[in-house]
């Protein structure tokens, strides 16, 4: 039945699966990549490669598949010297994209939890 199916749907399903996480993370990355105290840690990076890490992330703790085949935090971030409010700024434009797109409040809760339990891997100036 369509309630039970809703009860027992992950976070992935609920949101629309690969294709709403494909949009979040190319709208999230147009974001970060006009703010002028975020782009220049870009300008090296094969965006086409990050996307796919970061929609691969986002649908492992969504509870989609877990085809995450990127570094870890740690490696990825290591020698880039983010600041705190770096990383604050990269949050507020993940989730306000979340917003944007109408995910629902219990899944934005979950993102908000598992971002903010990056930090100390992430931050590292
Ligand atoms: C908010 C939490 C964050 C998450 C979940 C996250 C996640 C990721 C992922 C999945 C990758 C790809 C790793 C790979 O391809 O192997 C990545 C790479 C990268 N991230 Fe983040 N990131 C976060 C915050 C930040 C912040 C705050 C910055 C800079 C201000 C940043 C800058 C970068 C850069 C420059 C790369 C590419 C490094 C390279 O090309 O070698 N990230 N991140």
């Amino acid at each position: 039945m369509e309630t039970g199916q809703l009860a027992t749907a992950s976070f992935y399903e609920r949101i629309g699966g690969g294709p709403a996480l494909q949009l979040a993370v190319g709208e999230f990355y147009e974001l970060v990549l006009a703010d002028e105290e975020l782009k220049g840690f870009f300008a090296e990076t094969d965006l086409a490669q990050l996307k796919k890490h970061q929609a691969a992330l986002l649908a492992s703790v969504l509870g989609g598949p877990s085809a995450y085949a990127g570094r870890d935090m740690v490696d990825a971030h290591a020698g880039l010297g983010i600041t705190e409010r770096q990383f604050l700024l990269v949050r507020d434009y993940l989730l306000s994209v979340l917003w944007k797109l109408h995910v629902p409040v219990d899944i934005i809760d979950a993102v908000t939890s598992t971002v903010l339990s990056l930090k100390g891997s992430i931050v590292t100036a």
